[in-house]
């Protein structure tokens, strides 16, 4: 079921440091997120998930080092293949950025338009097919984002994310703002989509449920660097954030939850 080991890497990431002025956020970076796989990003707050993110998909300049995105050179792209890049994934912020200005599916059709020649009246079909496929009602395609609800913001964030049909999509806090149980249904719904299409995800979040629920491994930026492994793995290092973050209360609350077995691990 797991993503194949030897499949190459959809993200590589190698040598990444990243300094503003005197600050330095990525010390050594070196990252692989297989296909098909969903890699949860999790580090204490002001560590660089961020930056990171938007480093891999062209928003910043690391400092040093090379990334490597569905095999072309990310750092060194020309217009036109940068657009195309562009095009293979999908990016979805926090609150949805979506454009307030428009309703629903003319936030949907955005990337449709900027990135294809297809015709409006498929433009418009296909922006259709995407609110359903994310879980919204028909008739939240003719509302403006004021209009919804902070979840169906996310949704509607979504189904933009996924107008193009990415081969990747980059998630930044997915969950944040909402309420466990609206959290737990767009985890379900990302797994579901995820699986449905194939598609690999990479994940900045802060939610210890999303990692248990739908994250094949987790990446934990620290001390400048990453430690990748699964959840299993993670539970047996002895750095003292890892070890806080999986085995402490929130983390205890996870566990029991997933059904998972943290605290058979701590003796
Ligand atoms: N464009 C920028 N210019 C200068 N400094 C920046 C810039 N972007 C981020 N930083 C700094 O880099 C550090 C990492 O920021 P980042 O937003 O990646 O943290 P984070 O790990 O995502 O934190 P959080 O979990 O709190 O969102 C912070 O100290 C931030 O102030």
């Amino acid at each position: 079921m797991g993503p194949a080991d030897s499949a190459p890497p959809v993200i590589r990431v190698r040598g990444l440091h990243t300094r503003f002025g005197a600050q330095v956020v990525h010390a050594g970076v070196d990252l692989d997120v297989r296909k098909g796989e969903v890699l949860g990003l999790v580090g204490g707050s002001g560590t660089g998930k961020s930056v990171l993110l938007k480093q891999i998909v062209g928003l910043l300049r690391p400092s040093a080092g090379s990334i490597e995105v569905l095999g072309k050179d990310a750092l060194n792209l020309s217009d036109r293949d940068r657009l195309n890049l562009q095009s293979r994934w999908g990016l979805l912020f926090q609150d949805g950025a979506l454009f307030s200005s428009l309703t629903v599916l003319e936030n949907i059709k955005v990337p449709l338009q900027e990135h294809t020649t297809l015709p409006p009246d498929l433009i418009e079909d296909i922006a259709r097919v995407k609110v359903g496929m994310v879980g919204l009602a028909p008739d939240a395609a003719a509302k403006y984002p004021s209009q919804l609800s902070g979840g169906m913001r996310k949704r509607a964030g979504l189904a933009r994310a996924l107008a193009l049909d990415p081969e990747i999509l980059f998630l930044d806090e997915p969950t944040a703002g909402l309420d466990p149980i609206g959290a737990a249904a767009f985890d379900e719904l990302i797994g579901s989509l995820q699986k449905s299409l194939g598609l690999t995800v990479f994940m900045v979040t802060h939610d210890l449920d999303s990692l248990y629920a739908i994250c094949d491994r987790i990446a934990v930026l620290i001390d400048k660097r990453l430690i990748v492994g699964t959840i299993d793995s993670l539970l047996q290092e002895t750095h003292p954030w890892i070890k806080d973050y999986f085995h402490g209360p929130r983390g205890r609350a996870a566990v029991a939850a997933h059904g998972g077995a943290a605290d058979s691990r701590e003796g």
